[in-house]
């Protein structure tokens, strides 16, 4: 029998106390391993609220109706009771039958990943569409598992109960369909209003710069900074910053000015976290697209943390995902302030402090350079033969129609290149 790790906290003060629950099948698709997942798994059972008291990874394939082996459930239910834990949390997504089967067994309540992260985001969302779209993104995910919803959450409190608006979340499933029918309209109203906005904004066609980084590394408090610069600044304008994960959840658009005198705009981002699951990213669609549109990502990192080589995993596996890997980016490695010596950085990896100011004029420099100054125009021609170069260049930025045309020798397509992407497609200029 595999054991328990259980910790020394006093949880006595805490309304549900966890035993994390994870099964180690050996393969590698996530972004990071499941010893560091449980790490972070942790610090989300923090960010809801509630505390860990045990923990328990088992070497085992999961199990289609019990997640793992029944002897172990009931191993972790006998310590359960002397532990003060009142709910597992698993690391993995569970299917409805599981959660029941799960807490048929146990007796206590079952928490997967998702409805942890679900329920984080749906106390820090302030605007009616983010409030929306994460009661849309928690009632979708119950719908498909809804047998595991009529115990526990049916009844109790806590983990996975409310919804935004601190409304009991539905647990019938015709219920579920209406209500999430209305929110779709609700949303397709501001969306389309959104837009509005969006286009008024972006008639200036001032360049977008995107924030992208781990949950808590200071992003929010990087854009206040670079907001600052602008004419119009002023604190109504900033956006929020918590030391909380995940506070971060409605996209925020704001214009600012460079030193040169140009506009430029910045878009806030949600926190990454290891294995943002699909019903998040969906929910998440508009502020990825911000990010997708962006021609510069500013790429967070708290270097104050030990867990460098895994934020930068978690990473790199997203934006493969958001497919916006081969964007510009420069590296931000923020709460310098906490470290003795300060590396030295580069033009493109900056240490800097959004606390005590340290860098920040470097890293503005650096965004003022790959906006405005790392460019030259570039007119292309490449062979039908190699449309994978025209893809590779459609993937790193938008290509409006009249931007290339369709010749008997390939495409002819006018570009901005940087100093790096002219070097790199050299061939192919006319
Ligand atoms: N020491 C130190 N703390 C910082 C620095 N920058 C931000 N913080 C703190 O880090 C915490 C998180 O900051 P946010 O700006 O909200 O981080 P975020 O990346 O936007 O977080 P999410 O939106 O939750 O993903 C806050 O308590 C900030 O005050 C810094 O340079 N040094
Ligand atoms: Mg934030």
């Amino acid at each position: 029998m595999e054991k328990l790790i259980i910790s020394n906290k006093d949880v006595s003060k805490f309304d549900e106390v966890a035993v994390l629950l994870a099964v180690n099948e050996g393969e590698e698709f996530h972004a990071t391993t499941v010893y560091e997942s449980m790490i972070e798994l942790k610090e989300l059972v923090q960010a809801a609220g509630s505390e860990t008291k045990a923990e328990l990874v088992l070497n085992q394939k999961i199990d289609p109706d019990y997640y793992v082996d029944k002897e172990n459930l009931e191993y972790v239910a006998k310590h359960a009771q002397e532990l003060e834990i009142d709910m597992i949390v698993t690391i993995d997504s569970l299917s409805g039958n599981q959660i029941k089967n799960m807490e048929e067994v146990t007796g206590l309540k079952v928490v997967d990943r998702t409805i942890l992260l679900l329920d984080i985001f749906s106390q820090s969302s302030s605007r009616r569409e983010g409030k929306l779209e994460i009661e849309k993104a928690q009632l979708k995910y119950r719908s498909t598992r809804i047998e595991g919803f009529q115990g526990k959450y049916k009844y109790g409190s806590g983990i996975g109960v409310f919804s935004p608006s601190k409304k009991r979340l539905l647990t019938d499933l015709n219920e579920i369909n209406e209500r999430i029918d209305s929110i779709k309209t609700d949303l397709s109203v501001i969306v389309k209003n959104r837009f509005v906005q969006r286009s008024r904004k972006t008639d200036v066609k001032a360049p977008l710069v995107a924030f992208a980084g781990y949950t808590n590394c200071g992003k929010s408090t990087i854009m206040n900074k670079l907001i600052e610069l602008g004419p119009d600044h002023t604190k109504e304008s900033e956006v929020i910053v918590k030391d909380h994960m995940l506070s971060t959840l409605d996209v925020s658009l704001r214009k600012s000015m460079l030193p040169n005198g140009k506009d430029f705009m910045i878009v806030d981002t949600i926190g990454f976290v290891s294995d943002l699951p699909g019903i998040i990213r969906e929910a998440f669609r508009s502020t990825f697209e911000e990010v997708s549109y962006a021609d510069l990502i500013l790429v967070v990192y708290d270097a104050s943390r030990d867990d460098l080589e895994a934020q930068k995993s978690i990473m790199d596996f997203t934006f493969e995902k958001i497919g916006v890997s081969n964007k510009r980016k420069i590296e931000v490695y923020n709460k310098a302030d906490k470290l003795d010596p300060i590396p030295e950085s580069s033009d493109n990896k900056i240490y800097v402090s959004a606390k005590s100011g340290y860098n920040l004029d470097k890293l503005i420099e650096a965004i003022q350079f790959n906006l405005f100054e790392d460019n030259q125009d570039a007119s292309l021609l490449i062979p039908y033969s190699r449309f994978d170069i025209f893809n590779e260049i459609k993937k790193n930025r938008v290509i409006e129609m009249d931007d290339f045309k369709h010749t008997d020798f390939g495409i002819e397509l006018n570009i901005v290149l940087s100093k790096d992407e002219f070097e790199k497609y050299k061939l192919f200029i006319k």
